[in-house]
């Protein structure tokens, strides 16, 4: 070691530390805490204040008995004042340090509990992004019901189509758009699995990234926070060396200048050492703080990666933006306060900076402060010192293997700071890594939402347009629904007013009515029977009336002389058939037994006649209305009543009848003799009768012998009247004789042909009955005539479809019957000229039709339909006759002056000469060969006569066959 010589030391100049500061409380300046009580403070324990008064006091004593001998000691002592400030300077580092750590350990609280915040919102966001996906879940699970039930309506209809559109060739068919979009819903909502699963990993690496760097920071803090302590325990050392150095160099006279110079190598090596500490503190520091920037940005990009994913998936929800602008705040807030952390680390750091000048500074003095420790040094030269020095060499090596401990501490800490260092390349690696596939999900979810969201708007749009449609029509329908049911609403309340109005009139209706029926009943009865009264009384009047008119009539008939006709209609026979054509056509008056109804196809035509027998009419009914008319001629008139209709409408029934039921002929003579007979006393009446038959206009006499003889009509030369000369008169006076000459007529007639009932309907049958009275008294005699003709069939030729014989007949028939419409016609238009001569049947009938005689005429017809073309022909004929006015009948009688002779046929001459007629014709005594009249009683022998008819004889004598039995 070099002595280095005494020299005058200038006044040395400490340099105030910048950056001490006093603390200042109220505007007073805080004293900085002693030694004792930062020991106390930090480390716990008190330090010896004996010890601590002993060295200073001796010190004191020393430095004040040396003062003005040693100006080395006054350095010293500035030395060391300086290096109380250092330490005080050092003091206050540790307290900012503290305060730092505090304010750390403040933020890392508040960092946790907005990570703990934070993570309840992510836990509290997930669950409300379940909830919103259960939702959607739910409502694309209804959208999918919705589109299924549309599907199969569209099925259905597709079907319909298909059935009805078989032209559509197979293969151009299109699957439905709605089945796509199914499948794109269901590719959505795996897409949508997939994105959530992926975000829940990414919020769970988050969370375990905060973690590991919440345990990376934390550890590194801890590290720092050992690093402080080591930090106060080195100072701590420092301290205690630093009093042990002030002991030895109080022990000894005076420091040699070698401990000095290890003193303040030691210095030197603790100052760099705490630089060292305090530049790895920095370091440190500032690692935990880019760890934590680093941690910060990670969580910040991690953060803002989830809430573009959040906002992208939850794009509809409102809520979430709402959460994220919260979340974008609370981070704003937080970056705020991690620049303000920023900011106090540069300030401490400007601090160190500014510490680590002064001690360069420090540094730079060093070579002044070791001169002046070599003035020491050469000033004090002790054995003690040596000995100190030698116990400083040592407390030396000690220091020295202690830095070395702390050197390899701060091995140690370089080596963790390049293991963090690495660990954080991994991290920035892992999350560079993690944003790479963040970037990846996020263009796939952000290409797969964009194709999503274009699908369900299209969709929707679809749904939407289809909707509205329907809903547009099921609005119309609504709103005609609505006006209907407001019309019916009216209505529905009208009716139920009208209802209950009739109900309650209904009620009362049970009672109303009962007693208007009754008195509806009682006024009906009452008029009723006043009407039936009144009609009963009408009905007399018209009876009585009808009576009167018919009497007027017939007296105007009679008046007249007008051919009177009957009309006959005959009930159904076996022969009309069945079936339509055998309908009945006729139809009757009820009060007016004059009018008849024939229905002709569609009409119905109205006939009038005198009267007309029904369907039902007897034989004896009809018979009272001509029976008049019969007796008649026992006063002398002629009259005449012949039958006339078409074949089968029972002529022959009604002038003949069956044997059981006579007709007119049978009755007029039975009426006769009970006539007659009634009639006795003065009169004596004598009644013959001839049969003639007119067939193919040849006449026959019936009861001749020989019937086949041609009888001619011939005009009596003596005075008018015709005659058939050798006609054969029959007297009868009995039904038993008439009915034995109608006999023999009838055979007459049938031997004169082979078919009996075809003959007869072809020929005119003729009864002529004459009445002859003679009063004893007077010897008046009347000489009446009854003509009974049965003309032959009406039916024209045409309809008959003859032929032949057949033909003939019918010819000769219809010559009779125009010739007889001729007559009816030139008598109604009483023409000058009435040709009677044109058939032999006029001829015969020319007095009955154009006399002064009665005639009536039965028209007799068919009820069926098949006949009403004949029946109507007929029945017009007949119209005809009734209009013809023949003149007022006569008597015939002559004066009582002349005998009548009733056994003789030849009639007496008279004033008014008696003409005996024949067929109706007035005759004189017939001229044939006798020149006498033949009459013949019914046993065929001739009455009045003993000398029969020689000319017509009669040979068989025997009885006529009547035509109706024979029929039967
Ligand atoms: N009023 C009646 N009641 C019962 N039967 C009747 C009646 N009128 C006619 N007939 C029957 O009708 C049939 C024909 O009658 P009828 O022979 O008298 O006719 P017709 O006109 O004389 O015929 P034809 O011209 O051929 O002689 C007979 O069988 C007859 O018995």
């Amino acid at each position: 070691m070099n002595k280095t010589p005494k020299i005058k030391r200038a006044e040395p100049v400490f340099k105030t530390p910048m950056t001490y500061s006093p603390r200042i409380v109220g505007n007073k300046p805080v004293p900085s805490p002693s030694r004792a009580e930062i020991w106390k403070q930090q480390l716990g324990f008190d330090v010896d204040p004996e010890e601590g008064e002993t060295t200073d006091s001796e010190s004191e004593d020393e430095t004040r008995n040396k003062e003005n001998e040693n100006f080395s000691v006054v350095e010293y002592h500035a030395l060391q004042k300086e290096l109380d400030e250092r330490n005080t300077q050092r003091d206050e580092l540790l307290f900012k340090i503290k305060t730092l750590t505090d304010k750390n350990k403040h933020y890392k609280s508040r960092l946790e509990k907005e990570e703990l915040t934070k993570r309840q919102q992510m836990k509290i966001l997930c669950k409300s992004q379940e909830t919103q996906l259960q939702e959607k879940d739910n409502l694309i699970g209804n959208l999918q019901s919705i589109i299924e039930e549309h599907e199969e309506q569209l099925i259905d209809m597709e079907h319909k189509i298909n059935g009805n559109m078989n032209t559509i060739p197979p293969g151009s068919y299109k699957q439905p758009s709605s089945v796509k979009l199914i499948e794109d819903i269901k590719r959505l909502q795996i897409e949508k699995t997939s994105l959530t699963t992926k975000l829940e990993t990414i919020t769970s690496e988050m969370e375990n990234h905060s973690c590991s760097s919440k345990g990376d920071n934390s550890s590194d803090i801890n590290d720092l926070q050992q690093v402080i302590e080591r930090l106060e325990d080195k100072n701590c050392k420092l301290e205690q060396e630093l009093k042990l150095y002030k002991i030895h160099e109080n022990d000894n006279t005076g420091p040699c200048h070698t401990d000095t110079e290890k003193q303040v190598d030691k210095l030197q090596t603790d100052n760099d050492k705490l630089h060292e500490e305090i530049e790895e503190l920095k370091r440190t520091n500032s690692r935990t703080s880019d760890l934590f920037k680093l941690s910060t940005q990670e969580q910040q990009q991690l953060q803002d990666d989830l809430v573009k994913l959040s906002s992208e998936i939850k794009i509809f929800d409102e809520k979430i933006t709402k959460k994220n602008s919260e979340l974008h705040k609370l981070q704003a807030r937080h970056r705020e306060e991690v620049s303000d952390l920023k900011n106090q680390n540069q300030e401490l750091s400007q601090k160190v900076r500014n510490l680590q000048a002064e001690i360069m500074s420090l540094q730079a003095k060093s070579p002044e402060v070791v001169t002046k420790i070599k003035k020491v040094e050469v000033q004090i030269e002790s054995e003690q010192l040596k000995s100190s020095y030698i116990s400083c060499q040592q407390d030396k090596d000690v220091l020295q293997s202690k830095l070395t401990s702390v050197q390899l501490e701060i091995e140690e800490c370089k080596q963790k700071l390049t293991l963090s260092h690495s660990n954080n390349t991994q991290l920035l690696e892992q999350v560079q890594h993690w944003q790479n596939q963040y970037s990846s999900l996020e263009s796939e979810s952000e290409v797969a939402l964009q194709a999503a969201a274009e699908d369900k708007e299209r969709t929707v749009a679809d749904v939407r347009e289809a909707m509205k449609s329907s809903m547009h029509n099921l609005q119309n329908q609504y709103d005609v629904m609505c006006q209907k049911v407001g019309v019916l609403g009216s209505l529905y309340s009208d009716l139920t007013e009208s209802y209950i109005l009739i109900e309650k009139q209904a009620k009362q209706f049970p009672k109303i009515i009962k007693k208007t029926v009754t008195d509806v009943t009682k006024q009906t009865t009452k008029a009723i029977s006043e009407i039936n009264e009144y009609n009963k009384e009408l009905v007399k009047k018209y009876h009585r009336e009808m009576f009167l008119r018919k009497k007027y009539h017939n007296e105007l008939v009679e008046l007249k002389g007008n051919i009177r006709v009957f009309c006959r209609v005959r009930p159904k026979i076996k022969e009309d058939g069945s079936g339509a054509t055998a309908n009945n056509v006729i139809d009757y008056d009820r009060d007016d037994d004059g009018l008849l109804y024939v229905a002709n196809k569609a009409r119905t035509q109205t006939f009038e006649v005198d009267k007309v027998f029904t369907q039902t009419s007897t034989q004896p009914e009809v018979f009272d209305e001509v029976k008049a008319l019969v007796t008649s001629c026992i006063d002398g008139y002629n009259v005449c009543i012949f039958a006339y209709g078409q074949t089968g409408s029972g002529k022959t029934f009604t002038m003949e009848g069956p044997q059981s039921d006579p007709g007119i002929n049978q009755r007029a003579l039975k009426e006769l003799f009970s006539e007659t007979s009634t009639r006795g006393g003065d009169w004596q009446f004598t009644i013959t009768v001839s049969a003639i038959e007119i067939y193919n206009e040849m006449i026959r006499d019936l009861l001749s012998d020989d019937p086949s003889y041609k009888m001619e009509v011939k005009m009596n030369p003596e005075g008018g009247g015709l005659y058939v000369p050798g006609l054969s008169f029959v007297e009868v006076s009995t039904v038993a004789h008439v009915n034995e000459v109608f006999s023999i007529g009838q055979k007459n007639r049938a031997t004169a042909t082979t078919n009996m009932n075809e003959h007869s309907s072809r020929s005119h049958a003729l009864l002529c009955v004459t009445v002859t009275g003679v009063n004893r008294t007077t010897n008046t005699k009347t000489i009446g005539k009854l003509n009974l003709v049965d003309l032959a069939g009406s039916e024209r030729v045409s309809k008959s479809g003859a032929d032949g014989t057949r033909l003939k007949e019918a010819q000769n028939i219809n010559k009779s019957l125009s010739s007889l419409g001729d007559v009816i016609h030139a008598l109604r238009s009483k023409q000058n000229f009435v040709p009677y001569r044109n058939s032999k049947l006029t001829y015969l009938l020319q007095d009955s039709l154009g006399g002064d005689s009665k005639t009536l005429m039965i028209v007799q017809v068919a009820p069926v339909e098949k006949n009403v073309a004949e029946t109507i022909c007929s029945l017009n004929f007949a119209q005809r006759v009734r209009t013809v006015e023949l003149g007022q009948a006569s008597k015939k009688m002559e004066s009582g002056d002349v005998e009548m002779d009733m056994g003789s046929s030849t009639p007496s001459k008279s004033s008014t000469p008696l003409k005996q007629n024949i067929g109706g014709s007035s005759y004189t005594p017939i001229k044939n060969s006798s020149s006498t009249p033949t009459l013949r009683n019914y046993t065929g022998t001739p009455i009045g006569s003993t000398t029969p008819n020689q000319s017509t004889p009669n040979k068989g004598g025997t009885p006529v066959a009547s035509k109706y039995p024979r029929r039967k």
